[in-house]
């Protein structure tokens, strides 16, 4: 294991209590309540706008808050100057010197904190070990691939061995297949440095193969958080569950509740749904489902006629529309002509029941 290894910089619990940052009349942030254990990996996960970077610059001390406070290991910290803070940042864009080598590079942050000489060159190689890029050091930025020059950000955010790293979108910029690689490469990294991460991101996939848990935001709020299982098992509301592939949802009304199971009247027929948040027969409800658990299946089920359909090697994968326009996504073991009517069933056990209408 590198000599960067200091499990004791990620041993402090970061405390975000009641967190706000307004811009005019505009609440970006709206009261942020969040416990990051020591050594977490957090992902905050939303759409564009809801929030995430404004969250993660409050905490880095790029942006002041309006309200509330943060804490690491009990101390109060959202006074301080980032540089106080001592946390490390990876930003979508890299934001490496241009001009300065690689190794001058991950160095930077060392001599800002007067670290020289034989630490500092043992520490550089120590983080440049990490991210497997020993043999780039006297390599300017614009010399290497977009993925290396991320590692070098990774290598420069970690050499001050900071407690906290904070990650935002930083595998946006690469091609699919680099980014599946870095995923894992990220994720190792956290492991063995020790430090608390929190990372932001708009991908789900990425959210639920890195996190240990993920922090589901909307409109400057929490809207759940919990590990990747129960948000994608889970999820509490219709706005988490689209996050989390619950694309097709259809208005139903319901016929009765046995613990976690309801029974639902929708158009085409009768279905079994696991039940999220509060409902009682007779509410109107939304029955929501993954496309690939709702499956075009001769029969009974829910009427709908073919919209389009695509190949994915597996399966063929569709949208089709209810006869009161509703859009459903669905699953077929075979192409479907446009027009044609089919009938659609969810897999046992795979729906949900939500009561609320927002979203
Ligand atoms: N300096 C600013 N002045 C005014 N509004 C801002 C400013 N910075 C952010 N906002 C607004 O705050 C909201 C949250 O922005 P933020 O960048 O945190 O979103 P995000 O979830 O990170 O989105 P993205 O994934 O697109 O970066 C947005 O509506 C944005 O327009």
């Amino acid at each position: 294991m590198p000599a960067t290894t200091t499990p004791d910089r990620g041993r402090e619990r970061l405390e975000l209590r009641d967190l706000r940052r307004s811009f005019g009349s505009f609440n970006a942030l709206d009261g942020i309540d969040l416990t990051i254990e020591p050594g977490e990996f957090i992902a905050l996960l939303g759409p564009s706008g809801c929030g995430k970077s404004t969250a993660l610059n409050c905490i880095a001390g790029l942006l002041a808050l309006t309200g509330g406070e943060i804490r690491l290991g009990g101390a109060r910290i959202d006074q301080l100057e980032p540089e106080r803070r001592g946390f490390g940042m990876v930003f979508q864009s890299y934001a490496l010197f241009p001009h300065m080598n690689v190794r001058k590079n991950v160095g930077f942050g060392l001599a800002m904190q007067g670290i020289r000489g034989a630490e500092a060159n043992r520490r550089i190689q120590d983080a440049l070990g990490l991210v497997r890029l020993e043999s780039q050091a006297e390599k300017l930025p614009g010399q290497l691939s977009g993925g290396q020059q991320q590692r070098v950000a990774i290598a420069r955010a970690v050499v001050i061995r900071p407690p906290v790293v904070l990650m935002d979108e930083p595998l946006s910029n690469l091609d699919a297949k680099l980014r599946l690689e870095m995923r894992a490469d990220i994720r190792g990294i956290h492991d063995q440095i020790g430090s608390t991460t929190i990372y932001v991101t708009h991908d789900q996939d990425e959210a639920l193969s890195m996190a240990d848990r993920i922090v589901v935001m909307s409109e400057g709020r929490i809207e759940q958080i919990g590990t990747p299982q129960e948000l994608y098992q889970r999820p509490d509301n219709l706005t988490v569950a689209d996050f989390m592939g619950f694309r097709t949802r259809i208005p139903g009304r319901v016929v009765s509740v046995a613990g976690s199971e309801a029974e639902l009247d929708i158009e085409g027929g009768r279905v079994r749904a696991t039940v999220r948040g509060a409902i009682r027969p007779g509410d109107a409800a939304t029955l929501s489902v993954r496309p690939e658990d709702l499956v075009a299946t001769p029969g009974e089920g829910i009427p709908a006629t073919v919209e389009s359909m695509e190949y994915r090697g597996r399966a063929w994968f569709g949208l089709a529309s209810a006869p009161d326009g509703t859009r459903l996504y669905f699953r077929s073991g075979e192409a479907l002509p446009r027009g044609a009517a089919t009938t659609l069933t969810p897999t046992p056990g795979s729906a949900l029941v939500f009561g609320e209408a927002r979203a």
